[in-house]
């Protein structure tokens, strides 16, 4: 376990500790409708609407729904498999290219941050199996149905969430749920950040995952033992993007939470669109911080929750003037992924 994920301090320049939400009255299913269970989803509602309109990043503790410690661990279990296989096998697991965007993706194969090179990291996507045929010829026995089985636990939470977000803006509450019926341009990404070379500080080390804003409605994201290294940009007004003047903030666990027992929470560029700007889509990047953290492998899960491909994305008339026209969820994710791939062959 990081200690330096989990330190004891509090919020100053250079660190940010995540608050934690209360989200359990959306995720828990409750046949009783309890004036008690409205007052809870009326504060997690609210408690994540106060994060959001500052910056995008948030956790709440598991289980959440059907995600429980457990079935994340047998998932973290099953991907350190995946990664250990020789690199022979991996290269076979390659499917990956920009218009599926599922399998193997080496290291090197993305470049976020065209400054600092290509990422130290590589990946496994998978898409919904009813959408898609994920091809699992050569991954480990085991990783198939874990993955499934997460996948579906991961679909009922987004959905839950998705209403809480549509609640905290004062929108119906299925306005943004409503836009996940598919799931067809939703992935899983297992993300492994090999041991590197440390070069004396993080600006001078290789970078694991350069400077970017996730892309669509939400993300979830699980770090391994909290592992160190994620930094972001809390952002101030309607900046989305990497702002030179703003500090990059070390990313801290409340020393109270478990780190394999919770899950962070990021809201995406297409979410901040679709809400006017009223909730943030904040930077984020993942440096190599000391030595220690060089020396060893990092594992994170991220599920990117974007809106089916032909639902429109148009700010919602209650939240003021909108400063965007409508578009596609599809074109737009195709929009965002395409400047990856470009800044990756410049
Ligand atoms: O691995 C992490 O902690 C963050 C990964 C990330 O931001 C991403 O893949 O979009
Ligand atoms: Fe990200």
């Amino acid at each position: 376990m990081s200690a330096l994920s989990r330190g004891m301090m509090s919020d100053d320049a250079n660190t940010l500790v995540l608050s934690p939400v209360n989200l359990s009255a959306y995720a828990t299913r409750s046949s009783v409708n309890s004036d008690s269970q409205e007052e809870r989803r009326k504060l997690a509602a609210s408690s994540w609407n106060d994060v959001c309109t500052r910056h995008g990043f948030s956790i709440a503790t598991l289980p959440l729904g059907r995600i429980t410690p457990e079935l994340l661990a047998r998932t973290f279990d099953v991907a350190k498999q995946l990664f250990t296989l020789d690199d022979d096998a991996k290269m076979k697991l390659r499917r990956h290219n920009p218009a599926d965007n599922m399998g193997y993706a080496p290291l090197g194969g993305e470049a976020h941050d065209t400054v600092r090179g290509a990422d130290r990291k590589e990946a496994f996507n998978v898409r919904s199996r009813r959408c898609h045929t994920n091809d699992y010829t050569g991954c480990p026995p085991d990783f198939q149905p874990v993955v499934e089985e997460f996948w579906d636990a991961l679909e009922d939470t987004a959905r839950a969430l998705a209403t809480c977000a549509a609640d905290a803006i004062g929108v119906e509450s299925d306005f943004f749920a409503k836009t996940l019926k598919s799931w067809e341009h939703c992935t899983i990404r297992f993300l492994h950040y090999p041991a590197c070379d440390f070069g004396g500080d993080e600006d001078s080390s290789p970078i694991r995952c350069g400077c970017h804003t996730d892309f669509g409605l939400f993300t979830l994201l699980f770090v391994k033992d909290g592992e160190s290294g994620l930094q972001l940009k809390a952002v101030d007004g309607s900046v989305e993007h990497d702002d030179p003047n703003l500090p990059w903030r070390n990313v801290q666990l409340p020393a109270s939470e478990d780190p394999n027992g919770v899950v962070m929470l990021n809201t995406g560029a297409l979410l901040a669109r679709w809400t006017n700007d009223a909730w943030r889509a904040t930077a984020h990047r993942v440096v190599v911080p000391s030595e220690a953290q060089a020396r060893q492998s990092r594992y994170s899960i991220a599920f990117f929750v974007d809106p089916d491909p032909e639902m429109e994305v148009a700010v919602h008339e209650k939240l003021g003037t909108p400063k965007y026209a409508p578009i596609l969820a599809g074109e737009y994710l195709r929009m965002r992924l395409d400047e990856i791939h470009l800044a990756q062959k410049k």
